[in-house]
């Protein structure tokens, strides 16, 4: 949704020299001393090559008119000496600017990394993935290009053009005037060729994202793909966006390449039109030929830094489309904010309370007027039909998002009043799906609690259950579990996961129960672990065994974000209201996958 929001809002023309600034700006103080080294490198290469057209003129009259036996190897050691000067600063200059690039580079991805942390989940949810990658690859890439553009462009070309036409004014003033005719033309169609590529270059980025986006959606769902057979329709969005890509990359060629037939016609216009003239003068007007020579040696050497101007402007563009991009999102403010005088929150019971809560992700209210009071040490179960809001009182409660009326209450204290990292250090949370990630096991346990000791880990993977697989893993504590956790099984993670919580010993716990079924081995194993966890904490579960519910101290029962009905499960089973409803419909009937729901339908309640 936004993807197309975004990226097809224009870059306005008069934008292009303020994000040029910026980009200049922002990186040029890091960079100065590397980069007064590389223009003295660009003047050394401007000067050296404005002498090689400058010693034409010697060569011409004193060799070949005068015959003067002396000068002759004068001007070969002074050739010498002039392309070595121009070889070591072309090297100095392009070794300079790399390294500049690359620390460039670095540092955007950096800066746009840690913007990308900073936001609130809502961007994540409506920001594709495929988008974010392709900022941080493609569009940090287009931010060193441009750099590099504006740098090399008016260091070593102007320079190397300014030192030319001196020398060809020196020459003859008559005959550079006659050189400079084919401006006018070539500025007016350069730009127009800059206009459309700016149009081409925004919709490559639209269908690169694309590709990126059905590359991820495969990778991270290959299961679902290969089970539901859904190659064909995934194939067919790759290949569209992949002809996109090529298509609007064609179009980005061919405009780029007008350039050459545009510079090259009138080049040649203006070498013919001065060879007419200075041959005239030489003929007719017994002009020396040494200074027609050094003219036009300065003009055909000025040629190919003159196209590269002309270009200049067309590949600028393209590459400012992804700078834009990237300060897009570099100035993207989270619009969920710790507040300025937030002060850390010192957990002293850990009593949870949701009053009078109304949240809204866009359209449609996911919790209206929501109450309910999760006791100090006890366990809250939340249960409700799918949609009814309870992943979203997790999300509340870490404050990923923010009610739009209500509170959410720790202790009495308000989550918008303290500050984020204490809340998110009091709170575990065990999801029914563990995230893990790709690193050793012992580093995912240590995510719990950063500088946990290998010790603290053992014991809380011993506390977890996991300890008995784990060293059985290869590699044990430092063996890898492989992207997302591939190379264990669910019970496995979700021990990992349980670990991890153990370690961060929080005093509040949000647990998202499995709804997938385990082996009955373990399934207890997690259980067990479980409950060790759930000891002497806040514990709030999103229920989906029969176990937990009965045990619970208190149910809420949610309905389309409310809390319909509130009380131990004894309590609910009496009123024989939603809660009995649902109990018979989720629990008795078996389909939760729990092991205890056999045995239900003879359960006497
Ligand atoms: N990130 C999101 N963006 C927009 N709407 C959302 C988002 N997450 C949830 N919703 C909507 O909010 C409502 C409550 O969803 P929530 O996930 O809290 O329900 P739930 O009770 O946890 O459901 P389930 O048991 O299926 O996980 C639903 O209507 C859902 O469609």
């Amino acid at each position: 949704m936004s993807k197309k929001s975004k990226s097809q809002e224009k870059i306005p023309a008069d934008a292009a020299i303020p994000l040029i600034r910026r980009l200049m700006l922002e990186n040029a103080k890091a960079y100065s001393r590397r980069y007064a080294i590389a223009f003295v490198f660009m003047g050394l290469v401007a000067v050296s090559t404005a002498a090689s057209a400058w010693i034409m003129r010697d060569v011409i009259n004193e060799v070949f008119i005068n015959q003067d036996k002396g000068m002759i190897l004068i001007i070969a050691l002074s050739v010498m000496a002039i392309f070595t000067i121009k070889g070591v600063s072309t090297y100095g200059q392009q070794v300079v600017l790399s390294r500049v690039g690359n620390a460039i580079v670095a540092d955007c991805q950096r800066r746009l990394f840690t913007r990308i942390l900073e936001q609130d989940m809502g961007y994540f949810s409506r920001t594709p993935l495929g988008e974010l990658t392709t900022r941080i690859q493609h569009n940090t890439a287009a931010a060193r290009s441009v750099i590099d553009m504006v740098v090399v462009t008016l260091g070593r070309d102007v320079l190397t053009i300014i030192a030319l036409v001196a020398v060809m004014v020196i020459q003859d003033p008559l005959l550079s005037l006659i050189a400079l005719v084919i401006m006018p033309p070539a500025v007016i169609g350069v730009s127009l060729l800059v206009r459309r590529v700016r149009k081409h270059a925004k919709s490559q980025f639209v269908s690169t994202t694309r590709i990126l986006s059905v590359l991820q959606e495969t990778a991270l769902g290959v299961r679902i793909v290969k089970a539901f057979g859904v190659e064909d329709s995934l194939q067919q969005a790759m290949n569209s966006a992949v002809h996109d890509v090529e298509k609007q990359a064609n179009k980005i060629a061919t405009l780029t390449a007008r350039t050459s037939p545009l510079m090259e016609t009138l080049g040649g216009f203006a070498v013919a039109l001065v060879i007419l003239y200075g041959g005239y003068s030489v003929v007719e007007m017994g002009q020396e030929p040494g200074a027609f020579f050094s003219f036009i040696t300065s003009l055909l050497l000025a040629y190919d830094p003159a196209k590269r101007l002309a270009r200049l402007q067309v590949n600028l563009n393209n590459s400012l489309v992804g700078v834009k991009l990237m300060y897009d999102l570099i100035d993207e403010e989270p619009s969920l904010k710790q507040a300025a005088d937030a002060r850390s929150l010192d957990v002293t019971k850990g009593a949870v309370e949701l009053a009078d809560v109304t949240f809204s992700y866009g359209e449609g209210a996911a919790l209206i007027g929501l109450s309910f009071k999760a006791e100090a040490g006890k366990t809250t179960a939340l249960v409700g039909a799918s949609g009814a809001g309870k992943s979203t009182v997790f999300s509340l409660l870490e404050r990923f998002y923010d009610p739009s009326s209500g509170a959410v209450l720790i202790d009495g204290r308000d989550v918008r009043d303290v500050t984020l990292a204490s809340l998110r250090r009091s709170i575990a949370y065990v999801s029914q799906d563990t995230f893990l990630f790709d690193l050793s096991v012992k580093e995912n346990i240590r995510l719990g609690r950063p500088g946990a000791s290998d010790e603290e880990i053992v014991t809380a993977a011993q506390d977890a259950n996991a300890h008995e697989f784990i060293v059985e893993l290869p590699g044990g504590y430092d063996g890898s579990v492989g992207e997302g956790g591939d190379q264990l099984s669910g019970g496995q993670r979700q021990r990992i996961a349980i670990a991890r919580a153990m370690l961060r010993d929080a005093p509040i716990l949000l647990l998202d129960e499995a709804t997938s079924a385990l082996d009955a081995e373990s399934e207890s194993k997690v259980q067990s672990a479980l409950a060790r966890l759930m000891r002497n904490r806040t514990t709030l579960v999103i229920a989906h065994r029969l176990a937990t519910v009965r045990d619970a101290d208190t149910i809420v029962v949610m309905d389309k974000g409310r809390c319909i009905e509130e009380g131990n499960h004894m309590d609910l089973i009496r009123q024989d209201g939603t809660y009995r409803r649902l109990y018979d419909l989720q629990f008795s009937s078996g389909s939760s996958g729990d092991s205890d729901a056999p045995n239900l339908k003879s359960d006497p309640v």
